[in-house]
């Protein structure tokens, strides 16, 4: 992986006697278990987007979080499932490289489903994984203290787990206890960021994810996974705004009907979410334009792959 070799060697020298430790930690988890609800969370900021629905997460983005003299770089990696398409399958081993170049890897189980379906898998497949490993039991706020104990007994049955917490990503319970850990844990080094960087994704970037997000947000069922955001324009202006263009590609004309809405309403109100919600993060006044087009079979070209960093799987 690029992470390690991607060392600013930016030293930190504002801590004191005590010595820095730096670190990556890998969050691994089946999809919709909450990663990107916890990184956020850990970060304090929002890094990765978030939304009710699976596979939201393409590809790995760093979240990066400082506890008392310790800086933590989260990967945040897409949800480990069944593959089934193309996409699918350059996700789920998106995944699994992240995980190989971590200091220590964070298994997240969203406890309302339990062990069931890929949580099984991924206990499977981190037996083969030679880091630490953490177990993390989220959304604590939806289930009795019993089922949780059974479930942590059942997880650490089939994997000896170096320590177990139980969190609530949503309302930030036990989530101190999690960063206390991870930090002591760390090795001690230099740490690999400015103090002030909270994640390497590019602008340009986030702005897209921030747009599917809304996307998301707002067309649930009729456009599943058939979009794809990407930003094509970025121009600051003298009067201290910004242009954004982006593209919204979906695979069918009968989708772009759906993104674009009744006289446009869909991709309007797409539009205003997003706007200002860019505008809030890179605070700056942003004129947002938004173009629906179809290009069938963007799920198996190569190139929509690298803008999404994945490897595109043979
Ligand atoms: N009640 C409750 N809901 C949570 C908690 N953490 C996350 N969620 C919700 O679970 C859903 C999925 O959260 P995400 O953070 O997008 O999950 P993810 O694992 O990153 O999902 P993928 O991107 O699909 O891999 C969202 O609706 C969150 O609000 C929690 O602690 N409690």
């Amino acid at each position: 992986m690029t992470d390690k070799e991607q060392d600013t060697g930016a030293e930190h020298q504002g801590a004191g006697a005590k010595p820095t430790r730096s670190g990556f930690v890998a969050l691994i988890g089946a999809t919709n278990a909450g990663k990107s609800t916890l990184v956020n969370r850990l970060v304090g900021a929002k890094v990765t987007i978030v939304s009710h629905k699976v596979q939201t997460t393409r590809a790995i983005i760093r979240g990066i979080a400082i506890h008392d003299n310790t800086q933590i770089v989260f990967l945040d990696t897409p949800g480990i499932f069944k593959p089934r398409r193309r996409l699918d399958r350059a996700m789920v081993t998106s995944a699994w490289g992240g995980a190989k170049d971590a200091d220590a890897i964070v298994l997240l189980i969203d406890s309302e489903r339990g062990l069931k379906g890929d949580a099984e898998a991924i206990l499977e497949g981190l037996k083969e994984v030679p880091q630490p490993k953490v177990l993390v039991l989220n959304k604590i706020d939806r289930v009795r203290p019993e089922e949780l104990l059974k479930l942590a007994a059942a997880a650490n049955e089939a994997i000896k787990f170096d320590r177990t917490f139980m969190v609530s990503a949503l309302n930030g319970s036990g989530c101190n206890d999690l960063m206390d850990y991870l930090a002591s844990t760390l090795p001690e080094g230099p740490w690999y960021y400015p103090e002030d960087q909270i994640s390497d994704l590019p602008m340009r970037q986030l702005a897209a994810e921030i747009t599917r997000e809304k996307l998301f947000l707002r067309l649930h069922q009729e456009l599943p996974y058939a979009s794809h955001v990407e930003t094509e324009k970025w121009e600051e202006r003298k009067d201290g705004s910004v242009r954004i263009e982006q593209v919204i590609y979906v695979e069918r004309e009968s989708q772009k009907k759906i993104a674009l809405g009744k006289g446009g309403e869909a991709v309007k109100a797409i539009s205003t979410a997003a706007r200002k919600e860019i505008s809030e993060i890179l605070e700056q006044p942003v004129h947002l334009f938004l173009f629906v087009k179809v290009r069938e079979n963007w799920g198996d070209d190569p190139e929509r792959f690298r803008e999404m960093g994945l490897d595109f799987p043979r």
